[in-house]
């Protein structure tokens, strides 16, 4: 008080100072002109009030927070009266009181001040966060509905606290105001400064990052008195210093009162805390504004009208919502594909879904076509394809692998590279050099979209097969923006695909599009971490191949959590899809494959000339027949090789399909099931042949030796077929080995059978239980051509590979897999081998 009265005789002059400084303020912020200069300073205070009141009441435009606002913080006190005292925050400008809060008043002002600029700010564009090391929250505790609303984070009071509270508001600030931030105010409020001089020079650092930086800092407790060391300047801020019940306001940044940098001559009467009515309104308004934004469901991603959208120039969907704005994002020329990275669990699955579901309901199947693709144990894709209980599938989907084979893969590759070479040729045509610049009068050339969920599966093996699959996406990837082919390669860890040859960049350079996931910061730079403490439902969307300065956060929803809208959605696709479509191509890894479901031995008629053997399902896009064609070649028979009882059921599999080639009394099957582990399956087959009225002749390993001795003197013209099945070929072998009376033992009568035997008709098809019997058999590897056809299946790849002589052969064995080699045509494809319905269950390998 003693202060105040004497400066009074300056206050009187300063007034009319700070009323100049005021007018101008007022002028700034609110448009208003400026009243006529007083005569008297009772009516110059009343003026000041005037305008005060005015700047109090005015609420924030649109330009809020990349503008500063006044926010009313006191009551001046002079002898004719008082005057609301208005500060600028936001827009650059910052508070700091050199008290802390845990002095009641300045408590009280922060208090105030977080309360008024909520009221002043649109609900829903403030977002508060605080610092109480020094009362442990207890400053905020008046402020509770805020934090309950979602408004107010809870205070930071632990060191580890303030230091995720500080770098949230360093990336806010680096993001700026932007849809990252959902054109949002950070507001940072330190009721006391932070106890470490780094962080309180974080803290500091905010101040000066400028208006477009969205964030305001009001700051108590600074400068720190108790540290000895300068402290860590602010800028933009006004000073407010305390001085009894009394309060000095210094120059607010851009409007100062003074020209000398004394700020206001008068002191003021701190405001105190805002009624609790107010608070709760506060709060509800801003909350109701949070939880809109927040709430986010799946029909968001969803246009008004089905299929109304052309992909002439690229495809684009909602993906989900950045701030309070809808993020889309295109498969178009500058981000024709993207990278997808995320933890497991990160929500990757849900976000493809997303993804996907949104262009299938913008674009019909004429603009878009699918090949999923997913490599881990899950159901992914599975709501795309038909299935027991639901017949349905989405239109547009082509192929869809699910828990898929790595040879898989690189089949789709290979797919995806044909249809490439299709579109450029048709390019070419036309005279043009993109896919937009086609005539699109006839049925436009859809776009592909091919997504590849744990695509760093292809690369594990560093082996052919891996080699190939990184040639194909290079190709793919490079060429595809210009035929409307896309790739989406998502996964859950990006190490490991270091190893990808030396073309990490080739690849990923055509990959602008990054997609980071909660811990998926492996497809951003390396100096941008942001990805890391994401919430689930989040993702950094970046389309400068992750450079941190072109971060977006987007919030996307669960679709699983709108079960019964993604169903009628895909019901809604799928009646309105064309007539006679197909459903796509389905492939799913653990299932097996029965001879009996395969359109190719349904349609297989007695009269061919040269049988087919039926032993499996390619591993292709679509399941093509694993089939061998037994003419009069040389060497061609069949050998099945393994010590799985799988081998029996192969076996069968491919006597009956050249049983349903044969007109009953044109071929006989002579039937030997030599091992206990054979004995029903031959049992099944015998009847199975004599119902389609074939005549059958069973075989003991003596009967054995005798037909082979008889087959091996071939008759001039032979009129019938002879099948030579034999189930557990092995066994044979102590009696084909002995010699007769003219030195001649079973096995050279075998071998003399494989090499003429096609030529008269005479096919053997045998299941060894091990391949050094089988060499033996045949008389040593270097004859393996004398049996061409080969179904290997639990043989380690490194012994096949060196009976066949190739190196580089690629093969794990592994339950329902098995490896078709042909010796003739060099063919060599993994295949489903056909099992029994009830006995596929082969976990013993
Ligand atoms: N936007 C979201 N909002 C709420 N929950 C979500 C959201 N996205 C995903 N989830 C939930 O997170 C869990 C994991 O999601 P998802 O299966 O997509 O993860 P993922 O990354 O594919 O995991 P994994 O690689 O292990 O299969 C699911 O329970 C899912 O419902």
């Amino acid at each position: 008080m003693g202060r105040l009265a004497a400066t009074y005789g300056r206050a009187v002059a300063a007034h009319r100072q700070a009323r100049a400084h005021l007018d101008a303020a007022r002028q700034a912020l609110a448009g208003a002109t400026a009243p006529a200069p007083p005569a008297e300073t009772a009516d110059m205070v009343a003026r000041l009030r005037r305008v005060g009141e005015a700047l109090s009441a005015v609420s924030a435009g649109p330009e809020f927070p990349g503008r500063p606002i006044p926010v009313r913080l006191a009551e001046a006190a002079t002898s004719d009266g008082g005057f609301p005292v208005v500060v600028p925050l936001a827009g650059g400008a910052h508070l700091a009181v050199d008290t802390d809060a845990r002095d009641p008043r300045t408590a009280a002002l922060l208090r105030s001040l977080v309360i008024r600029l909520l009221m002043i700010a649109p609900a829903g564009t403030v977002r508060v966060v605080a610092i109480d090391n020094a009362a442990l929250g207890a400053t905020f505790l008046p402020l509770r509905p805020l934090v309950d609303a979602g408004v107010l984070a809870p205070p930071a009071t632990t060191d580890e606290e303030i230091g995720a509270l500080l770098a949230d508001a360093e990336r806010h600030a680096r993001a700026g105001h932007s849809a990252e931030n959902g054109g949002q105010l950070l507001l940072v409020v330190a009721a006391s400064m932070p106890d470490g001089r780094a962080e309180a020079t974080r803290l500091a650092a905010l101040t000066h990052a400028g208006p477009t930086a969205g964030v305001c800092v009001l700051a108590a407790g600074y400068p720190p008195r108790s540290t000895g060391l300068e402290p860590p300047p602010f800028g933009n801020t006004t000073r407010v210093t305390r001085d009894g019940d009394y309060a000095w306001v210094g120059d607010p940044p851009w409007w100062p009162y003074s020209t000398d940098g004394t700020g206001l001559v008068v002191p003021v009467l701190l405001d105190g805390d805002p009624p609790t009515g107010t608070v709760d309104a506060v709060a509800g308004r801003h909350g109701d504004a949070t939880r809109r934004d927040a709430s986010l469901d799946f029909t968001d991603l969803l246009p008004a009208r089905n299929w109304a959208e052309s992909a002439a120039t690229g495809l684009r969907t909602v993906i989900g919502r950045a701030g309070r704005e809808p993020a889309t994002l295109a498969f178009d020329d500058a981000t024709p594909h993207w990278l997808v990275g995320g933890r497991t669990g990160s929500g990757k699955t849900v976000f493809l879904l997303d993804v996907l579901y949104g262009l299938a309901a913008r674009y019909s199947p004429d603009e878009l076509a699918l090949y999923l693709l997913d490599f881990k144990e899950g159901v992914s894709f599975t709501e795309f394809v038909p299935t027991g209980h639901d017949g349905s599938w989405i239109p547009h989907a082509r192929a869809v692998g699910i828990e898929s084979d790595r040879e898989y893969g690189v089949a789709v590759l290979r797919e995806l590279r044909r249809e490439l070479n299709r579109r450029a040729n048709a390019l070419k045509r036309h005279g043009v050099t993109k896919l937009a610049d086609l005539p699109r009068d006839g049925k436009p050339v859809p776009r592909v979209v091919a997504v590849i969920d744990e695509f760093h599966v292809l690369f594990a093996g560093n082996d052919a097969l891996a080699r190939e699959a990184v040639a194909l996406l290079e190709e793919l990837a490079r060429k595809g923006r210009s035929y409307g082919i896309h790739l989406v390669l998502a996964s859950q860890s990006m190490s490991g695909i270091e190893a990808l040859y030396g073309k990490v960049d080739s690849i990923f350079g055509q990959f602008p599009l990054r997609v980071a996931l909660p811990g998926g910061s492996g497809v951003l730079d390396a100096l941008n971490d942001a990805a890391g403490a994401l919430p689930l439902g989040s993702a950094i969307i970046n389309p400068a191949a992750g450079l941190a300065s072109a971060n977006t956060v987007v919030r996307f929803p669960d679709a699983h959590g709108s079960a019964a809208r993604v169903a009628a959605l895909r019901h809604e696709l799928w009646q309105a899809r064309a007539q006679g479509s197909f459903p796509p191509a389905v492939f799913k890894g653990y299932d097996s494959a029965h001879v009996e479901d395969d359109p190719t031995f349904r349609g297989l008629t007695p009269g061919g000339r040269r049988p087919l053997a039926l032993v499996g399902r390619v591993v292709d896009v679509n399941l093509t027949s694993a089939m061998f064609m037994l003419d009069a070649t040389p060497g061609r028979h069949l050998a099945i090789v393994g010590t799985t009882p799988v081998g029996a059921d192969v076996l069968q599999a491919a006597t009956l399909s050249l049983a349903r080639q044969a007109q009953p009394g044109t071929a006989r099957f002579l039937l030997a099931p030599l091992v206990a582990a054979a004995d029903e399956v031959g049992d099944a087959t015998e009847q199975t042949l004599l119902a389609a009225g074939h005549p059958v002749t069973r075989l003991d390993p003596m009967a054995l030796r005798e037909e082979i001795r008889k087959l091996a003197e071939p008759v001039a013209q032979p009129t019938e077929r002879t099948y030579l099945v034999v189930f557990g070929m092995d066994a044979a072998s102590g009696v084909l080995a002995a010699k007769d009376q003219n030195y001649r033992s079973g096995l050279d009568d075998l071998q003399q059978v494989l090499r003429q035997g096609p030529a008269y008709g005479v096919h053997l098809l045998g299941w060894w239980r091990g391949l050094r019997r089988l060499a033996d058999d045949i008389g040593g590897a270097h004859n393996k051509d004398d049996i061409a056809c080969l179904v290997a299946l639990n043989v380690p790849g490194p012994e096949l590979g060196m009976y066949l002589g190739m190196h580089d052969l690629a093969y794990t064995p592994r339950a329902n897999r098995a490896l078709l080699v042909d010796r003739h045509d060099q063919r060599s494809k993994l295949i489903v081998p056909y099992v029994r319905p009830g006995y596929e269950l082969d976990e013993g390998l």
